[in-house]
């Protein structure tokens, strides 16, 4: 066991020495430390040594040359070195930690959302959380009764089955802002991120807000100035699903209850469907309906039957009819329901004279105006009308907002000629409200954001930076091809039987009368189309100068369109009316085998000469026919032709 010896007066006196000593060096060594880098440099100068090196270098011969051991900076340094790799390692640790407890996080997410059976992307979901807590507080709505225009958006909930396949929901709302993130994933392949693109409109409705909500801010406000004279249209924009019909019929019946209950009119409504530019009355076993424009430039939906209802349940009832005949229509092929603008038109009258005018549009699905490049004709035809009246739609909207002497290119659609009095006749007496539908999934994003750009640009002001990313087809592609049209040789002319020359002579003044009348038609038919074409011109040139990107060859195919669906109608009329005049002959030719084949006498040169009469005409009546149909069949083509054109043209776009 050691003991403690106790010190002796000269190792009291050793001890004392070294710790002065020890406290000279210690103040040697700070007073060195806290010299300038300058002091240094002159200090060793003056002492005749070395300046070369760095600061701590020479630092440490200035100290070596008062006796001070050198090593003490290095440790100094080493210590630096030691506590920037501690920091590093401290900051690894954290990191791995964070690294961890986010991973966690996923993970608990991702057990909880498999608990109720969501599927959806818990990386993008926690980014978009993140993003939405700071989105700010909702603002109050404001009513529509002071605006021309109302834009508004509504976003549907996202449903339990879209979650359990993957969707997340990636829209935020926040009255009057609508924020679309958009997952995206950079170039590396791992990296998620979000684009996140900010618009705003007069209201916005979110997934919370219900049919009345959305009533109190739209329609409600605006029903004093139907029954005040006024004319207001309410359309409801969007994709398919987005909550469009959802929308428009809880609308209805509020507005018919208030509509009602404010006013002695007499109610009458009418509701028609168009598809693929043909009109069809909804309350009238769906029959087809013609489109007239008279001279004064008035249309007309020819055989629409406007039915008049003696209070709001009848009214009502009347609209769910309508609403399902249509409905029943697209359970059998759920795709038509989305391909067709639904009109719901409520007149309210007082001796014959319309004191206030409610339309409900339900559009069609937004997205289908790009199946213009489809591979199925039908679909194509059915996209370019769906295509060509959203466009013609946003222009008329527009040109209601510039006043009573804007051109408004209602003749660029059929459904915006049908519509006409909604954009035009002077500003003050009509109001438009546009609600454009979004469904919230990620998956839906891009037709979520042509959505809201369609809406933003019908603004007063476009929120700006929210360009539609659409085809762009290019100029130089070489023109379609003219199939050129090969006529049958027409029979030669035959002189008139004897007997039948009065005969021939009144049927060849029927004829000429008919020739004369069908190219009347003709003509009137090209007119209009001559004015409609300037319409679609118009259209296109507006969304060019926009870069809605609509270029001519969208314009040519629009104008195809157009042509063969008029033509379509007028070679049906020719087959209807051969027939006709087939059965006719056909009579005439039994007549004559009667008599042929009767006990009587009978001439023969006369049979001959009869039979020779009626199978000329027959050929004549078949020629005509033939020939309109050799004309519409080339028009197919080149429509087939130009079709490719536009979809080659997309997909090197793509590439
Ligand atoms: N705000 C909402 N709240 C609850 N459910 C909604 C809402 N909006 C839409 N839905 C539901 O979403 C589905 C699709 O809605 P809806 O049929 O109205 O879409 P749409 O845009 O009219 O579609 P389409 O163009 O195919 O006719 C329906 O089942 C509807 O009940």
């Amino acid at each position: 066991m050691d003991k403690k010896v106790p010190a002796t007066q000269a190792d009291k006196i050793k001890e004392k020495f070294k710790n002065q000593k020890d406290f000279q060096c210690l103040r040697k060594e700070q007073v060195i430390e806290a010299m300038s880098p300058e002091d240094i440099l002159q200090e060793l100068k003056n002492k005749g040594l070395p300046t070369y090196g760095t600061n701590r270098e020479r630092i440490d011969r200035l100290k070596k040359a008062n006796g001070l051991n050198p090593s003490d900076s290095n440790s100094a340094k080493k210590g630096s070195v030691v506590n920037s790799i501690e920091a590093i390692s401290k900051k690894r640790e954290e990191r791995r930690k964070k690294m961890e407890e986010e991973k966690l996080y996923k993970e608990e997410r991702k057990a909880e959302n498999e608990a109720m059976g969501k599927g959806g992307d818990v990386v993008f979901e926690a980014m978009i959380n993140q993003f939405r807590s700071q989105v700010p507080l909702q603002d109050q709505h404001i009513p529509s009764s002071n605006l021309k225009i109302c834009v508004c958006v509504r976003k549907r909930p996202i449903f339990t089955k879209e979650e359990a396949q993957g969707e997340i929901d990636s829209i935020s709302c926040s009255n009057p802002r609508v924020l679309v993130h958009e997952t995206k994933v950079k170039v590396d392949g791992i990296t998620k991120y979000l684009e996140n693109h900010t618009f705003v409109f007069d209201n916005t409705f979110s997934e919370k807000e219900d049919n009345a909500t959305v009533y109190e801010y739209s329609l409600k406000p605006l029903c004093p100035f139907i029954l005040g004279g006024g004319t207001v249209t309410c359309f409801a924009y969007g994709q398919t699903g987005s909550g469009k019909t959802f929308t428009m019929k809880g609308l209805q019946s509020m507005v018919v209850n208030e509509l009602f209950s404010a006013s002695k009119a007499t109610f009458f409504v009418s509701f028609f469907e168009i598809y693929g530019g043909k009109c069809f009355d909804l309350l009238n076993d769906r029959s087809k309906l013609q489109i007239l424009e008279d001279g004064n430039g008035n249309i007309q939906i020819q055989g629409l039957v406007e039915h008049t209802a003696a209070n709001q349940t009848e009214l009502i009832q009347m609209i769910e009819y309508g609403n399902s005949v249509r409905t029943t229509h697209a359970t059998t092929s759920n795709e038509d329901s989305s391909r067709s603008h639904a009109v719901c038109q409520i007149s309210l009258k007082q001796k014959n004279i319309i004191v206030g005018k409610l339309r409900l549009v339900d559009l069609a699905g937004s997205e289908r105006a790009q199946d213009c490049i489809s591979n199925n004709r039908q679909r194509r035809i059915e996209g370019a009308e769906i295509n060509k009246s959203l466009l013609a739609l946003k222009e008329c909207i527009r040109a209601l907002r510039k006043g009573p002497d804007a051109h408004v290119p209602y003749r660029g659609s059929k459904m915006t000629l049908v519509l006409r009095d909604s954009f035009e006749g002077g500003s003050d007496d009509k109001k438009v409200i546009m609600i454009a539908c979004i469904s919230p999934g990620h998956s839906s994003s891009d037709h979520s954001l042509n959505s809201l750009r369609y809406a933003d640009r019908l603004k007063e002001q476009s929120s700006g930076g929210n360009q539609v990313n659409q085809f762009i087809p290019k100029p130089d592609v070489a023109p379609v091809k003219k199939v050129v049209q090969q006529p049958l040789p027409s029979a030669k002319k035959n002189p008139p039987a004897k007997k039948d020359i009065k005969r021939d002579l009144e049927r060849q003044e029927k004829q000429e009368r008919q020739d004369k009348q069908e190219k009347q038609d003709r003509q009137e038919r090209q007119d209009k189309l001559g004015k409609s074409f300037k319409d679609m011109e118009y259209i296109h040139d507006k969304n060019s100068e926009e870069e809605d990107n609509f270029g001519r060859e969208i314009l040519d195919f629009h104008e195809k369109v157009e042509t063969i669906l008029a033509e379509e109608e007028e070679l049906l009329e020719n087959h209807v009316n051969a027939i006709k005049e087939d059965a006719q002959i056909l009579t005439k030719e039994g007549e004559l085998i009667a008599l042929a084949q009767g006990d009587g006498d009978y001439d023969v040169d006369s049979y001959v000469q009869q039979m020779e009469v009626l199978i000329k005409q027959k050929l004549q009546v078949y020629q005509k026919l033939y020939e309109k149909l050799l004309t519409f069949k080339a028009h197919l083509n080149e429509e087939e032709e130009f079709s490719n054109h536009l979809t080659q043209n997309f997909q090197n776009l793509k590439k």
